[in-house]
């Protein structure tokens, strides 16, 4: 039993020690009507007839039908405990997540957490209703049958006691020797649950480049490498069951023919003789009930490893210990800051300061991995610059608590995310208190109200997920709605119009003009042409800024910024 499956099952310690109780309960009933039939065999042997054993026949019933409802309320804790274990642990792996900020989430792979978070805590679940149970009465029902035995015959009891102590050791041994780790299965699991979304997500891509067939080969490739992780361990339990049996088996016949030999020698009473045969039978049940739940455990202890270790992650960025007010202004500040994804990774941002003031439109460009979007993700503070100090309003951005700091920021991303459910909730989002006029207000600046109105069912219409029923310009209309909800005093743009066709993209640049105007807004814009009217731009190269200055300026200088022009011409 490992210490992370203990720790784990401390906050459903009352729900298993009720499924003990009612555990023990049973096995004394189990305990009882073995003693039962055996005066009842005795009786009627001894009496040629049924009125010696009729209160015995009595007694026996009724342990019969409270063992009856006594099973149904095992079943009933065992359901208690599970669902429980599922609603603790699903709520701190989801707290975790939260806490640990999306940038250390966006480190692992998807599939690798829904692997986690679904299948680790169903194994969990069975582990604490059923497994754990059914070793403290194992070990409670073996000892209290043995000690009722011994006080019969101890001779049978001592017998007995040699198979019963055989059977774990024999099975520890087995299994150390035999069972492949059932972490492994996890992995596989892991492995192709990840292998799948990503496929999924990228049937798209996957059918244009005819790359469906090298993907189902490899998706194959993982199921396999799943069935055989699973079959080596079937294979294993499998015998393993066999090897159980053939110890139990042994256990009565050794008892029953050793007892048989003393009734016949003269050495014991024949009641005696029936209630060890029954008490045998009845010594070796809860180890049989505990080998039918041991899968659970052996898949449990390769879910738990994932589960605590999520579960310890530390955050990437956490909470200030002394939290600094809201900024009175919104003056955005970089101060030599540099930052390295990875230790051993080329740095994203070398030494890179610069100031945008309040209100100021200032556009980010470059080209491809200088490190733009990486400015925005610090700002938001996914992660920490290793070297370096942002400021809003004066504040370093790590003094603020993280709530605040949001609420200060409207994003547009490359990668808008749209939730399942209707547009009007996709729009809520940004502000769950909004009014129909405002959510109205804010997607007709960012011209979709009309489109929108044309859908049959309005802003009550579903979205698929990630947007799927939507253009990309669509998308991103909606995203820049979002974004004006918010109404945030920063505005960060990644790309805000790259997906809006040339119809509709003249009225968005005029509706994003207005709205960065009373802004603080950092744009980063691949196209050139949208970010003319910028107040400054900062030219990016290679993690560090290169140039700085009005379009006109830099257009002047010949440098950096004109060859990034000259490119963007050549390539149109
Ligand atoms: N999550 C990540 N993990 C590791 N390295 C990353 C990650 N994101 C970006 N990088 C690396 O950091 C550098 C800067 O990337 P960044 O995305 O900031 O560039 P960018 O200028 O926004 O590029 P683009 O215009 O293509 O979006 C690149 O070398 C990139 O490979």
């Amino acid at each position: 039993m490992s210490r992370q499956l203990l720790d784990l099952a401390w906050p459903v310690r009352s729900k298993i020690a009720m499924s003990v109780m009612i555990g023990a309960l049973i096995t004394g009933c189990y305990l009882l009507q073995g003693v039962l039939l055996a005066l009842i065999l005795a009786a009627l042997i001894a009496e040629g007839g049924l009125a010696g054993a009729v209160p015995w026949l009595f007694g026996f019933a009724s342990v019969v039908l409270i063992r009856g409802g006594l099973a149904w309320l095992a079943e009933m804790a065992a359901q208690a405990t599970a669902l429980a274990t599922k609603e603790e642990l699903r709520r701190k792996l989801l707290t975790r997540l939260i806490e640990i900020g999306p940038g250390a989430a966006a480190r692992r792979k998807t599939g690798d957490l829904q692997t986690t978070i679904v299948a680790g805590v169903e194994a969990l679940e069975s582990y604490y209703s059923r497994y754990l149970p059914a070793v403290f009465v194992a070990v409670f029902g073996c000892l209290s049958v043995l000690l009722g035995l011994a006080f019969v015959d101890w001779r049978s009891a001592l017998l007995l006691g040699a198979f019963v102590a055989a059977l774990p050791i024999a099975d520890f041994f087995w299994l150390r020797w035999r069972m492949p780790k059932s972490s492994g299965i996890f992995v596989a699991m892991g492995e192709f649950g990840a292998y799948l979304l990503d496929s999924l997500q990228g049937i798209v891509t996957l059918k244009a480049f005819h790359a469906i067939d090298r993907r189902r080969a490899a998706l194959a490739d993982r199921a396999g490498d799943l069935r055989r992780e699973a079959m080596a361990a079937l294979a294993v339990t499998l015998m393993r069951t066999g090897l159980t049996g053939l110890i139990t088996l042994l256990g009565i016949a050794v008892v029953l023919s050793f007892n048989s030999w003393r009734v016949a020698a003269g050495d014991l009473a024949p009641v005696a003789l029936f209630m060890a045969l029954f008490l045998a039978r009845e010594a070796f049940r809860p180890l049989e009930r505990l080998e039918k739940e041991f899968h659970t455990a052996w898949s449990a202890s390769g879910a738990a490893a994932p589960i605590a270790e999520l579960l310890a992650a530390a955050p990437l960025v956490s909470e200030p210990e002394r939290p600094a007010s809201l900024p009175r202004h919104t003056d955005i500040s970089f101060e030599s800051v540099a930052f390295n994804y990875e230790d051993d990774a080329k740095p994203a941002l070398s030494s890179v300061s610069f100031t945008v003031k309040e209100n100021e439109f200032v556009a980010l460009v470059g080209p491809s991995g200088a490190g733009k979007s990486t400015v925005i993700s610090l700002l938001l503070r996914l992660f920490n610059p290793q070297a370096g100090v942002i400021r809003i309003g004066g504040t370093n951005i790590c003094d603020l608590p993280l709530d605040t700091l949001r609420s200060l920021i409207s994003v547009v991303s490359q990668d808008t995310y749209l939730f399942h459910g209707t547009i009007a909730d996709n729009l809520r989002l940004a502000k769950p208190s909004a009014t129909m006029p405002e959510i109205q207000a804010a997607a007709q600046a960012a011209h979709i109200d009309a489109f929108i109105l044309s859908l049959p069912k309005g802003y009550e219409t579903e979205i698929g997920e990630r947007g799927a029923h939507l253009s990309g310009g669509q998308r991103q209309r909606i995203a820049i709605a979002r974004a004006l909800l918010k109404d945030a005093p920063i505005l960060l743009l990644d790309e805000a119009t790259s997906s809006v066709d040339p119809r509709n993209e003249k009225a968005i640049q005029d509706s994003l003009d207005a709205l960065a105007r009373r802004r603080t807004t950092l744009v980063i814009a691949h196209r050139l042409s949208t970010i003319r009217k910028a107040d400054r731009i900062l030219v990016m190269a290679d993690g560090r800024i290169v140039e700085e200055g009005p379009h006109d300026q830099l257009e002047r200088r010949g440098e950096h910024y004109s060859r990034l022009m000259l490119a963007q011409g050549e390539a149109a």
